[in-house]
C-alpha cells in the first residue's frame, strides 16, 4: 500500500491510466542526504521489471496543456511563448489557477514549492559561491526579463483567461520562478514526434527504434536529460538562461520554426532521486508511453534511481538544489562529487598567454585585440569560450583538457603558421611541451585567485558539519553555505590536482629540454625562440599585429 501522503497523487495517476506496480515500489520520505521524497524497492525487483508506465496523455506540456489554443497559435508566438520555457511556464501557472479543474491538479499539488537552489539565495549566500561556474549561470534577470516582456503582457492581453483575482496568486513573479525551478528540477525532454501514432517506425507493436527507447535513458530533465545520444544540443548548457532553455528551443530559433526538442513534465517519472552513477532504472520512450524500467536488480528496501547526468556539483546545485557527497576514489577518506570539474574562462587563458609572450618578446607589446582574429575563428570553427577541466584521474588518455591546449597553442602560433590552420580548417593539435605547460599552470593559478577562500580553510570548515544536521552547526550555519561549500572545494580540488599534475608535467618538459639542448640535439620545442624564428623579424608577436 503507499504511504497516505501521496496515496491522492497515486490514486489521480491509475485513474488516469497510469500504471504503478505497487507491490514492487513505493513513494516515502527519505532523509535529506537520501533525496528527500523518493522512491523504494518494497520486494527484491529483478532487472527489465516495469516499475510504472506514464500514458503520453498524462505528461503536461504546451501540446497536452488547453491554454494555447484557448489563448490562440498566432498570439501565442507573437507574445513569442513557443521560444524557450516561458510557455510551459505560463501553462503550468495557469492549469495551477485552474484547481480541482485541471487534469494535473493532484500532479501539481504534489509538487515541491520551496527550493534549495541558489535563484533563491540571499545576495550574502550567493557571496559564498564567488569564483565557481554557479553565479555566471543562474540568469535570474533574463528569467525576469521574459517575465516582464513575455508573460505579463500575454497575460495582460488577456483578462478572461487569467482572472483578476488569480494575479496575484498564480501569476505573480514568486510563481514564475517557482515553475520555472521545477522545470529545471523535473522536466524532461521528448523529442517531438516520438509520440505520434503516425510515425510510422513507431507503430503498435513494434519494438521502439533504438532513439525513440534511449532518447530518455538519462532522463531526468531538460535539466534531468543531459546526455541524449539522439539529439545534438548541449544540454548542460541549454540551462544557462535561468529556467529559460533559450540555447535549447529559445530564440536563436527562427520565429516560425518549432522547437527542436519538446521541454515537459512526466507526472511520477519525476519522483526519482539520483545520485552519482548508482541509477538503477531508466526511462524509455514508447509511442503509447514513458516507461520506467528497471537496469539492474533492486534489493527491498533500497532506493529507485534515476540519473540526471552525472552532473557535477556545480550544476547539481544550480539545477535541483542539492550536492552529491560521496567517497572520492581518486582521493582515499575524501568526500565530494567524482564528477566535478572547473571551468576556466577563456579570457583568463588569453590574459596568461599574453603574460608569457609579452614576458618573451622584445618588440611591442601584445595586447587582447591582437588575438581577436583567432578567437573568432576559434569560435566559429565550433570551439567554447569556457574549457571544463576535469580531474585528471577521469580521462587518463586526456588528463590535462585538449581543448585548453589546443587553445593555448593556437594563440602562440606565428602569423604564417596561423594562416596554415586556417587553410587546413582545423585549429592546432596541442603539445605538452615546456612553454605550453607553463601557460596552463599559470591558468590554474590565476583561476584559483578567483576564490575567496583557499581549499585549505574549506576542507577545515567542512569537516565540522554533516549533511542531516547542518542548521545550528557553528562554523556553517545554513545548508545553502554548506552546499556552497562543498561545490568550492570540489572545484578547488579539481584545480589543485590538475596543477599538481601539470606542474609534473612542466617539470619532466623541462628536465627534457634541458638535456636535449646540453646534447645539442635539434628538435627543442622551446616556443620562444621558434615563434621568433619562424617570425624572421624579431618577433611574431609584431609580425601578429595588423
Ligand atoms: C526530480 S526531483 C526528485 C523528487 C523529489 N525528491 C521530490 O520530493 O519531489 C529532484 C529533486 O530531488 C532532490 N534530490 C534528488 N536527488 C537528490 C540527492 N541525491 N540528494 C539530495 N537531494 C536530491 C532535489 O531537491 C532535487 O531538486
Amino acid at each position: 500500500m503507499p504511504s497516505s501522503e501521496i496515496q491522492p497523487f497515486f490514486s489521480w495517476f491509475q485513474a488516469q491510466n497510469g500504471y504503478i506496480d505497487t507491490l514492487a515500489m513505493d513513494v516515502v520520505q527519505l532523509p535529506p542526504s537520501e533525496g528527500g521524497r523518493g522512491a523504494i524497492a518494497l520486494i527484491d525487483i529483478p532487472e527489465n521489471h516495469v516499475l510504472f508506465s506514464v500514458p503520453r496523455s498524462l505528461i503536461l506540456s504546451t501540446r497536452t496543456s488547453a491554454l494555447p489554443s484557448k489563448f490562440g497559435p498566432a498570439a501565442w508566438k507573437r507574445f513569442k511563448l513557443h521560444q524557450g520555457w516561458a510557455g510551459l511556464m505560463l501553462c503550468m501557472m495557469w492549469e495551477a489557477a485552474q484547481g480541482a479543474q485541471s487534469k494535473w491538479s493532484a500532479y501539481l499539488d504534489m509538487m515541491p514549492r520551496k527550493f534549495d537552489t541558489p535563484m533563491f539565495w540571499s545576495e550574502a549566500e550567493l557571496e559564498e559561491l564567488k569564483g565557481t561556474s554557479v553565479v555566471d549561470k543562474l540568469g535570474k534577470d533574463q528569467a525576469e526579463k521574459d517575465y516582464a516582456e513575455k508573460v505579463v503582457p500575454a497575460i495582460q492581453s488577456r483578462p478572461d483567461l487569467f482572472r483578476q483575482e488569480d494575479l496575484a496568486t498564480y501569476y505573480s513573479l514568486d510563481a514564475y520562478h517557482m515553475m520555472g525551478t521545477r522545470i529545471l528540477s523535473r522536466s524532461f525532454t521528448l523529442e517531438p514526434d516520438e509520440g505520434d501514432s503516425d510515425n510510422e517506425d513507431q507503430e503498435q507493436g513494434k519494438a521502439p527504434p533504438e532513439s525513440a527507447a534511449d532518447v530518455g535513458n538519462t532522463s531526468i530533465g531538460s535539466a534531468m536529460d543531459v546526455d541524449q545520444p539522439t539529439t545534438s544540443e548541449k544540454p548542460a548548457e541549454a540551462q544557462e538562461s535561468g529556467h529559460d532553455h533559450e540555447a535549447d528551443s529559445g530564440d536563436e530559433e527562427d520565429e516560425d520554426e518549432e522547437p527542436r526538442v519538446e521541454v515537459a513534465m512526466v507526472p511520477l517519472a519525476d519522483i526519482l532521486n539520483a545520485r552519482y552513477k548508482t541509477d538503477n532504472v531508466k526511462l524509455f520512450h514508447e509511442p503509447e508511453c514513458l516507461r520506467m524500467v528497471s537496469t539492474k536488480p533492486i534489493k527491498a528496501g533500497e532506493q529507485i534511481w534515476n540519473t540526471y547526468g552525472d552532473l557535477p556539483n556545480a550544476e547539481l546545485l544550480r539545477g535541483f538544489g542539492h550536492v552529491d557527497y560521496l567517497p572520492l576514489p581518486f582521493a582515499p577518506g575524501e568526500y565530494g562529487n567524482p564528477g566535478d570539474v572547473v571551468e576556466i574562462r577563456a579570457d583568463i587563458v588569453v590574459q596568461c598567454v599574453l603574460d608569457a609572450l609579452n614576458g618573451e618578446a622584445t618588440s611591442k607589446k601584445l595586447i587582447t585585440s591582437d588575438f581577436e582574429e583567432r578567437i573568432d575563428w576559434w569560435l566559429e570553427e565550433g570551439g567554447d569560450d569556457t574549457f571544463t577541466i576535469e580531474h585528471p584521474s577521469a580521462d587518463p588518455d586526456a588528463p590535462l583538457s585538449i581543448l585548453l591546449q589546443s587553445f593555448i597553442k593556437l594563440l602562440l602560433l606565428t602569423d604564417a603558421e596561423f594562416k596554415k590552420a586556417q587553410s587546413k580548417g582545423r585549429p592546432p593539435k596541442p603539445t605538452a611541451d615546456a612553454r605550453n605547460l607553463r601557460i596552463v599552470c599559470d591558468i590554474f593559478r590565476k583561476r584559483k585567485t578567483l576564490y575567496a577562500t583557499s581549499l585549505e580553510d574549506d576542507l577545515q570548515t567542512v569537516k565540522q558539519t554533516s549533511l542531516d544536521a547542518t542548521l545550528g552547526m557553528e562554523k556553517v550555519p545554513s545548508l545553502n553555505l554548506r552546499h556552497a561549500l562543498i561545490v568550492r572545494i570540489g572545484e578547488k580540488r579539481v584545480l589543485q590536482d590538475a596543477l599538481n599534475y601539470a606542474s609534473e608535467m612542466l617539470q619532466q618538459a623541462e628536465k627534457k629540454e634541458k638535456e636535449e639542448k646540453q646534447d645539442g640535439r635539434t628538435g627543442s620545442s622551446s616556443g620562444a625562440g621558434k615563434r621568433k624564428a619562424d617570425s624572421g623579424d624579431g618577433g611574431a608577436g609584431k609580425k601578429r599585429r595588423k
